[in-house]
């Protein structure tokens, strides 16, 4: 806000001119309007900071202005003036949004008080909606929906990272979207310019694992008839994306190591060292901590790889999510193929919110997709139910103390969504008045 334009709304001349030479001594850059229609007319024509309204204003009220200010300019300061001894009206002027009120009689220092606590707030509004859109704007930035906490982190990470040369290591699930937070990562940095080559590990045969990541001379092996550049190679001056890292074999696993540390390639059958600008960035859907105990990933690779890790959240961590996420593939699925955009029942969204989805994103864009080509509500639902009600995990043998188990899922709820109750119901698929009412039952409020 770079000057504080104030608007006063008063019928009575005297009052008006009074308020007015006040905010003017103080530096207020003051227009005033007689009625409520005056005011909109006003307030259609300049930017305003705050709002000085009288409750009373002829054939329409002070309330009126506050709802057409609140449904038009959300961020504008607005202080009610209301008139002795009605009390009323000021605590119905601020649960309609007023930033404070003032009754009449009232002080010059008063007016200041309240003008300036209505400034604030509209400055604090202002800042708010410029971080949400910034939050907006970075959540189109990677390309990647999600609203949920967890989610955000991931955001905030891939932020943070992305314009190092840090080895980052990926996990989660197959489709929570390892391998397009990796190109998130590309393309926030200062690489975005130099090539994203991604390679799945787990599907290059052993015979050749070699001459596909390091690149051979020719001759190096038989059918090698000419010279192979590697992915390293290829990724100069870019970034190389190794998905499903624990395929690798355990040679292949010391080699990369070696190239890693080095920071040089050597091709099959090669001698001259290549030094490589890439940089690396790894996947796994399986839990590489426990191939390192297990004996079946090498513990230093392990370490080389983890600099930063990401994990990426199963869609049933952020449930939150998925009406988002249903509605960005409804969009995009009805773009690709040009059909029209169709729109879930409530009886389907109800079944998409309490489904596990163990294939996460992808099978969920998959679902969608087929949703939006076919337009069958009932396919999608029954496509839903076959394992909605399974649990993620089963009760123990000797039974549960039923009470603490409801008090934990509350607590933790609570906890994963930074004490948000809103979300924290939404997760566990709970009214907020349900989710208030055992809240007080537990006295976890
Ligand atoms: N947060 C998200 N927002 C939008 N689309 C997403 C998101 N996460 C994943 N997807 C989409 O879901 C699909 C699967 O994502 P991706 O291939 O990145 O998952 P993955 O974890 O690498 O899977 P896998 O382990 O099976 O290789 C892709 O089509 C991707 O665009």
């Amino acid at each position: 806000m770079t000057e504080n334009r104030v608007l006063v709304v008063e019928d009575d001349v005297q009052q008006r001119e009074l308020v007015v030479s006040i905010l003017q001594q103080e530096g207020y850059q003051v227009v005033s309007a007689d009625s409520v229609e005056a005011a909109i007319v006003q307030i259609k024509q300049q930017a305003f900071q705050a709002i000085l309204s009288d409750w009373k204003l002829g054939s329409l009220s002070g309330l009126e202005l506050l709802r057409y200010v609140r449904r038009n300019q959300p961020v504008m300061g607005f202080v009610m003036v209301t008139a002795y001894g009605t009390i009323a009206h000021a605590v119905q002027a601020v649960q309609e949004g007023a930033d404070d009120y003032l009754s009449k009689p009232f002080q010059r220092q008063a007016l200041l008080l309240a003008l300036q606590k209505a400034l604030n707030c509209a400055k604090l509004r202002e800042q708010n909606q410029s971080l949400n859109q910034q939050l907006a704007n970075r959540t189109a930035l990677v390309g990647m929906v999600g609203d949920a906490p967890c989610m955000q982190n991931v955001f905030e990470r891939i932020q943070r990272v992305s314009d190092t040369r840090a080895t980052v290591l990926i996990s989660g699930e197959s489709g929570t979207g390892k391998e397009l937070a990796a190109r998130a990562l590309h393309q926030h940095s200062s690489r975005s310019h130099g090539p994203f080559v991604a390679v799945n590990c787990g599907a290059i045969p052993e015979t050749l694992a070699e001459a596909e990541l390091f690149g051979a001379e020719k001759g190096a092996y038989t059918g090698a008839e000419q010279r192979r550049v590697g992915k390293f190679e290829a990724a100069q001056g870019g970034t190389l994306f190794l998905d499903e890292i624990a395929e690798l074999s355990p040679a292949m696993q010391s080699r990369l190591l070696r190239v890693l540390q080095e920071n040089s390639v050597v091709r099959l059958g090669g001698h001259s060292e290549i030094p490589l600008d890439v940089r690396v960035i790894a996947a796994s859907h399986q839990d590489l901590a426990q191939a390192v105990s297990d004996g079946r990933f090498r513990e230093d690779l392990y370490y080389r790889l983890n600099v930063v890790p990401l994990r990426m959240p199963p869609l049933r961590e952020r449930g939150e999510d998925i009406p988002t996420l249903i509605d960005y593939f409804c969009k995009l699925h009805a773009k690709r193929h040009g059909v029209a955009m169709p729109t879930l029942s409530q009886a389907a969204m109800r079944a998409a919110l309490d489904y596990n989805w163990p294939g996460n994103v992808r099978e969920l864009g998959n679902k969608i997709e087929r949703f939006v080509l076919l337009q069958d509500d009932q396919e999608l639902i029954s496509g839903l139910q076959g394992s909605s009600s399974a649990l993620p995990f089963s009760l123990p043998a000797q039974g549960i103390d039923w009470d603490a188990l409801e008090k934990h899922c509350l607590a933790e709820a609570l906890a994963r969504h930074n004490n948000n109750r809103t979300r924290a119901a939404a997760f566990l698929r709970m009214s907020y008045k349900t989710f208030l009412y055992r809240l007080e039952k537990y006295q976890l409020v």
